[in-house]
């Protein structure tokens, strides 16, 4: 038989599946692919092999279930399909691993359980996750399906960061911390960024900040993570799509007792209708920035209060830090708007922070310095890859078994 060196990761969002299958003895993306607006009136599929044509078709997808059928079947069809003896495991984006999972961890139906516990705490992200999880394991229910979270690189944020000045014993009935997310991202980056630097991830200390539909900062000193900005939930820190960051709980209070809003409706309004869309009635950067550049006041607003939410972490982490090497523009926003780059590193001379307008206008998917030789603070565009993340960690829980 041969030897199974394939990993599928799985990156199940609300409405969304991205998904990768990767040959792991040379890193080679056999197949990248994305399935958008499940459960909607049309849906779509892009599908790209390595050999071949991009594939796209509109189509519905009713759930999670029937897009990832149809994601098998596009896989079947380049002859890499679930059956393939090749596949190793499947890896999953999990968003919430509450305290328990430190590390990527093989999923058993107790592991399933506590994934569902934290439902609550992740209600954008974890359902999916699980659906995602419980599809491919009704499809290959032989193969290791390996869960990679992503508060798993948070878990060293001492006590001091990740403790909310609350009663302790409330806290602790309950759970409540700051546990933090995209640490998938925020791992891999970080030490590409040292990379990027000829350094060794312990050598150095970095600020990244993950700007995509979902947004937030790490602090990581060393390779170890010390703060982030998302905290119980992916709902605190930087302005995001549609999720306001940082608020007052006192709002929420007044929303409920002045304004008359239900829980229920404002947990809807600050997660789904807030943030950039809330601001402007739009959450993608790039028409904001368009509609701003026409003079557009609601869109200059959403885009100044953006970059406002980011300099405070950014300065508030080069606090924490006291001595910052890098900082590191990545997801969506960071690796594609120069704009947000320029006006959240704008005036910061005196930081050592500056960034050079030419060297941050060009494009391009590598990693790259957009700082002046001078700067002593180097500025990055590090583009993630939490999916390459996931699957070497994936591969490795299998290997180790
Ligand atoms: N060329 C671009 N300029 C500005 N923003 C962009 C560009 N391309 C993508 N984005 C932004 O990136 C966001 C999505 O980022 P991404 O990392 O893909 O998010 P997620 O993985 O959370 O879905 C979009 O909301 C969009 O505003
Ligand atoms: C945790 C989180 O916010 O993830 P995403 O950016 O994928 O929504
Ligand atoms: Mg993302």
């Amino acid at each position: 038989m041969r030897e199974a060196t394939r990993i599928l990761v799985l990156n199940a969002g609300s409405s969304s599946v991205k998904y990768q299958l990767i040959e792991m003895l040379d890193g080679r993306r056999l197949a990248v692919g994305l399935v958008e607006k499940i459960g909607e009136r049309t849906g779509r599929l892009v599908h790209t092999p390595i050999h071949g044509e991009r594939r796209e078709s509109e189509r519905v997808f009713a759930d999670h279930a029937a897009a990832l059928k149809a994601v098998a079947a596009e896989l079947a069809a380049d002859g890499v399909g679930l059956d393939s003896p090749e596949l190793a495991a499947i890896g999953h984006r999990v968003v919430h691993g509450g305290k328990r999972f430190t590390a990527p961890t093989v999923i058993t139906d107790e592991v399933l359980k506590e994934i569902r516990r934290l439902v609550p705490v992740a209600p954008l992200h974890n359902p999916a996750n699980i659906t995602g999880i419980e599809v491919a394991r009704a499809l290959r229910p032989d193969l290791p399906q390996v869960a990679v979270f992503d508060t798993a690189f948070h878990t060293t944020i001492p006590d001091h960061a990740a403790r909310y000045a609350i009663d302790t014993a409330v806290a602790d009935e309950h759970r409540v911390r700051r546990y933090g997310f995209h640490g998938t991202s925020h791992q891999y980056v970080s030490r590409a960024t040292a990379r990027l630097l000829g350094k060794d991830p312990a050598e150095v200390n970095v600020i990244v900040l993950h700007l995509g539909n979902g947004a937030s900062a790490a602090a990581v000193a060393g390779g170890v993570c010390v703060d982030t900005s998302m905290g119980l939930t992916p709902l605190e820190g930087l302005v995001m799509g549609t999720r306001s960051g940082d608020i007052d709980p006192g709002v929420v209070f007044h929303l409920h007792r002045v304004g008359g809003l239900s829980i229920d409706e404002i947990d809807d309004l600050l997660n789904r209708r807030s943030g950039l869309l809330g601001l402007c009635g739009e959450n993608d950067m790039r028409e904001i920035m368009r509609r701003a550049e026409e003079g557009d006041q609601a869109a200059t607003l959403a885009f100044d209060a953006y970059v406002h939410r980011l300099r405070k972490y950014l300065g508030g982490y080069y606090a924490v830090l006291g001595r910052v090497d890098a900082i590191a523009f990545t997801a969506g926003v960071g690796e594609n708007a120069a704009p947000v780059r320029a006006a959240a590193c704008a005036g910061l001379t005196e930081l050592g922070i500056e960034v050079d307008p030419e060297l941050n206008s060009v494009r391009s998917g590598q990693a790259r310095v957009i700082s002046p030789e001078y700067s002593r603070v180097v500025v990055a565009v590090v583009p993630t890859d939490e999916e390459l993340e996931i699957a070497q960690q994936a591969y490795t829980v299998v290997h180790q078994g």
